[in-house]
Order: structure tokens, then C-alpha cells, then sequence
């Protein structure tokens, strides 16, 4: 019966201008219409012709203004996922005999506990792939090996996505957005990729560095800001990844030994377009959070040299609960975009009913699962997955593509959201109409939150990262 109600609340609220105006026609219609078809035209007949021509030459106008100034819709039109040959995986058996042929961890014995233990338990399964370099013994961390690694990832990320895209070639992209972390090489990834596609002189090029995991959703944002100004037809190609070879700590601190076990190799490729033609998905709300001003998330993750002068990353134990933080802030602006006034108003009366009786009521969280069918959050370890849906009250099933992706591919970083979106489709669940939530988190500290609709499922769903493991998941985990 209770939920017959709040079915019957919510249909009634969230169609309610709908419902009004059916009973307003319904009423104008038992009236009779106040103008006859006769007497509109005797009317018009009475006007001077040049202050008709003026009236119709002004509203054309102030149409086309507002129709200049609106934002054009922007479209996710196709992307691709680097998916890594078995000859990179890195299976426990394989990091443990490294773990211990490290000489640098066999003096620390802790350490190197501690170490096996996180790869165990980060949620992290039998198939992930780390780069070649760091099959050698010690890991090859030279310019050349991270060199050859961006160019294998970003490169079959591309190749994919004009696979995919079948209509479209390099040369149909006017903008061109690359983002990677910790590695910046000279020429730029942007020059890179220019080069090996041969793309159009006039091409604007971008490169996003520094800005962590949440730099995939920032660049698409940023193609989204692009497109919104952009002469109809532009089509921006938006690449993210991060690259391992370079960053792999040889050092012994706990904090900064956590992103040698959690991250693995990846990249992702999306062609956006302001053209609704071949469009996968039309994008709707983006909000990003940014709480660097607070002096505990600016050092949150945090590139560093350790107290022997080894570079590396610090990942602080804070880390999950900085998130929630994150996403909460990010909620308060995002939420009202998206959720259903239903949702709204309960919100709204729960806030009221805090302020009038005491702080102690809890404020009401809305059900996301109403603006939403799939969530796409971002798999930066297994604490960040169970913050993000015990803060959202998200169901297991919610949670799956986020966990399923982190124990197939291991923290990809930025391409992260893209390799879930893959894993959501691949398992033929993604339909017309249906909407998509994708969270990110990264450095500084960032949270972006990017709204996606679909519009037209792809056409081969397997096709992709997860072709030859799809039917393997969802895997049950561990319990921990
Ligand atoms: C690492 C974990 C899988 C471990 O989970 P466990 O279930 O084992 O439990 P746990 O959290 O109690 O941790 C186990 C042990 O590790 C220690 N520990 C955990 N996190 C630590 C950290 N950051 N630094 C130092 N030690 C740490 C704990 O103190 C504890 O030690 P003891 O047992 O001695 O008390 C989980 O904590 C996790 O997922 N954390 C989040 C990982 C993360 O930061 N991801 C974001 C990556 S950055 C990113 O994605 C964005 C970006 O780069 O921009």
C-alpha cells in the first residue's frame, strides 16, 4: 500500500504541469473557445500591413536571438576502450613474487606485508594488466618505456572508437582533448596523437595534466563548453588515460605504496559532437565540486618526494571520507538538476521540519534511483565504491558495473567511468531513454558529476572492452 502511494505521489507531482493543463484545455473546451477562426481574420484584416510586416520581422528576430544565445545540445556520438592482451596481466602470484624480489621492500618486512595484504584486499581481481615496463625486474620507470606505453593505450583507445564510429575519420575532428596525471612528455600527448592520425592543420588541441582521476569527466565537460559555442557539426575527440611506467614508487612508505597496487593500465577515446546525427547519447547536467581551499583535500593525493627523496604519490588514509565530503557538496547543485520534483519536495520538507523542530531530524536522501538506471562511479579502490553507495543508499546491483570494473581492469584512473559505461552496455542493459550517472573523484581535491541520456544503444554491445569476459561477470567478491 505504501508503495502504491508514493507511486501514486510521485506520478501526480512529477506530472503535474501536465495534469494542469489537460484539466485547462478540458475546462476551455466544455466553455467553447473564446475566438472564432472569422473573427481573428476580420481582426488581422483591420491592421495596417506595414505593422503586420514589422510585428512578424520582430519576432523572427527576437526567435533567432534567443535561439543564438540558447546552448546547443551536445552529444556523446561514439567511444572506445583500450582493452589490454593477456600477455599484460598481473595476477596476485605474479605481484607477490615481485613484491618480494623487491630490494628495496625485502630489508622492511612490514612493508612488504603490508603491501600483499592491500593487493588481496583492494578488490582488485586475477586479470588486471600493468604496463611491460613494469614486467622487468626492477620496473623500467625510463622516459622510453612510459613513452611506449601512452602510445599502445591512447593509440588502440582511438583505434577503437573509429571502429566503432564507422562514418567518421581523424579528419572529421576539429578539437582534440588529451588528459594524463603524473606524466607530461615534450612533445605533447595532443602532438602525439596529431601526428599519428595526421590530423587537420586547424585542429585546437588541448592537454589536461595534474588533475588526477577526475580529469576524464573535466575534459568532457570542457568538449561540453566547447560544443555549446561551436558551429553546429563540430566534433571534438576527448582522450584519457594515465599512465603507470613512470610512477611506479620504489620506496617503502605505506601511503605512497597504495597506487602501485590499485592502479593498472587503460585509456578511453569519446568523439562529441553538437550534431545529434549517429549520437549515442545526449548529455545533460554537469557539476563539478572543487575543495582545494581546504588545506586537508589539497594534500589528499599528493605527488611527493619520501623522506629518502623517492617520487611517488601519497594517497591519505582520509581519502574515502574526503570523497563523500566531495560528493556531498556536489549533490547540493547537482541534485536539484536532476532529481524529480517529487524527490525535490521531500527534500525540501524534511529541511523544513530540521529547522522548525531540532537538528536532530535526519534530513531525507533522496532516491537517486529515480533520475537514474545506471551509476557509473568511479572505482578509485573498493572503500571508495561502498562510501559512494552507503552515502547514496544505492543497491548492490547500483554498485555492480563500479566493483566489476575494478576487479576486471584495477584503477584505470581517468578512462575509469568509460570502462563501466562499456561494462553496463555489454551486458545489454543500457535501453533508449535510459539515464546514466557518472562520478568522478580526483586531485586537488574534485568531484564531477556528468548526466547522460541515451539515444541510441550500440548496435554490437559486446563490442568493446569486456568482449572476452563478459560472460564471466558479475563475479561474486569476497567478503572482507
Ligand atoms: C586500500 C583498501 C583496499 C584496503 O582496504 P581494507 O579492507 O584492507 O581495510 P583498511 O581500509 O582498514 O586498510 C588496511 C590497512 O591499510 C592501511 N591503509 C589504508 N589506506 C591507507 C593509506 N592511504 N595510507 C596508509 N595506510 C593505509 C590501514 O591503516 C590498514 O592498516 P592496519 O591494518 O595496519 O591498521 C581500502 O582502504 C581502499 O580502497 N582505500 C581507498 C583507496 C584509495 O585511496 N583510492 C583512491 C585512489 S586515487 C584516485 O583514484 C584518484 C586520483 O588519483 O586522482
Amino acid at each position: 500500500m505504501a508503495k502504491l502511494l508514493t507511486a501514486l505521489y510521485a506520478l501526480v507531482v512529477n506530472n503535474f504541469l501536465s495534469i494542469l493543463a489537460v484539466a485547462f484545455a478540458a475546462a476551455v473546451l466544455q466553455r467553447g473557445w473564446p475566438f472564432s477562426i472569422d473573427g481573428v481574420a476580420i481582426w488581422l484584416h483591420a491592421q495596417r500591413p506595414v505593422h503586420l510586416l514589422t510585428a512578424a520581422i520582430l519576432i523572427a528576430a527576437v526567435a533567432n536571438l534567443l535561439r543564438a544565445r540558447w546552448p546547443r545540445d551536445v552529444y556523446l556520438v561514439e567511444y572506445g576502450c583500450f582493452r589490454p592482451r593477456p600477455c599484460f596481466r598481473a595476477p596476485f602470484a605474479t605481484c607477490r613474487e615481485h613484491v618480494h624480489l623487491l630490494p628495496y621492500l625485502l630489508d622492511d618486512k612490514e612493508s612488504l606485508s603490508f603491501a600483499i595484504r592491500l593487493l588481496e584486499r583492494s578488490g582488485l581481481g586475477e586479470e588486471t594488466c600493468v604496463p611491460d615496463s613494469y614486467h622487468y625486474m626492477p620496473p623500467d620507470r625510463s622516459l622510453a618505456a612510459a613513452r611506449e606505453e601512452t602510445e599502445l593505450v591512447i593509440f588502440s583507445a582511438i583505434d577503437d572508437v573509429f571502429a566503432k564510429a564507422v562514418a567518421m575519420t581523424p579528419a572529421d575532428i576539429d578539437v582534440l582533448i588529451v588528459n594524463c596525471s603524473i606524466f607530461t612528455p615534450t612533445p605533447v600527448f595532443t602532438d602525439m596523437v596529431i601526428n599519428r592520425y595526421k590530423l587537420r592543420a586547424g585542429v585546437r588541441a588541448l592537454n589536461l595534466s595534474g588533475m588526477g582521476c577526475g580529469a576524464g569527466l573535466i575534459a568532457i565537460g570542457l568538449a561540453r563548453n566547447l560544443l555549446q559555442v561551436a558551429p553546429p557539426g563540430t566534433h571534438v575527440l576527448v582522450v584519457s588515460t594515465e599512465i603507470l611506467s613512470s610512477q611506479y614508487y620504489v620506496g617503502s612508505e605505506r601511503a605512497m605504496l597504495l597506487p602501485n597496487c590499485l592502479f593498472r593500465m587503460g585509456a578511453a577515446a569519446t568523439i562529441l559532437s553538437n550534431a545529434p546525427e549517429r549520437a549515442r547519447f545526449r548529455l545533460g547536467r554537469i557539476v563539478r565540486t572543487m575543495t582545494a581551499a581546504r588545506d586537508a583535500d589539497y594534500r589528499c593525493i599528493f605527488q611527493e618526494e619520501d623522506d629518502k627523496g623517492i617520487r611517488g604519490v601519497r594517497l591519505s588514509k582520509d581519502l574515502t571520507a574526503t570523497a563523500g565530503g566531495a560528493l556531498k557538496r556536489n549533490i547540493v547543485a547537482f541534485g536539484p538538476l536532476v532529481l524529480p520534483v517529487s524527490e525535490q519536495i521531500l527534500v525540501a520538507l524534511s529541511l523544513l521540519k530540521r529547522k522548525l523542530h531540532s537538528k536532530v531530524v535526519r534530513l531525507y536522501r533522496p532516491d537517486f534511483r529515480t533520475a537514474f538506471e545506471h551509476f557509473c562511479i568511479h572505482a578509485g579502490g573498493r572503500a571508495v565504491i561502498d562510501e559512494v553507495q552507503r552515502g547514496l543508499g544505492l543497491s548492490d546491483e547500483d554498485v555492480e558495473a563500479s566493483r566489476m570494473t575494478l576487479h576486471r581492469f584495477g584503477n584505470t584512473s581517468s578512462s575509469l567511468v568509460m570502462y563501466e559505461l562499456a561494462y553496463t552496455e555489454a551486458k545489454g542493459r543500457m535501453r533508449k531513454g535510459d539515464r546514466v550517472w557518472m562520478i568522478s573523484f580526483g586531485a586537488g581535491f574534485e568531484c564531477s558529476c556528468v548526466a547522460l541520456e541515451c539515444v541510441r544503444p550500440a548496435a554490437d554491445p559486446a563490442d568493446g572492452p569486456w568482449a572476452d569476459c563478459i560472460h564471466r561477470y558479475p563475479v561474486q567478491l569476497p567478503h572482507l
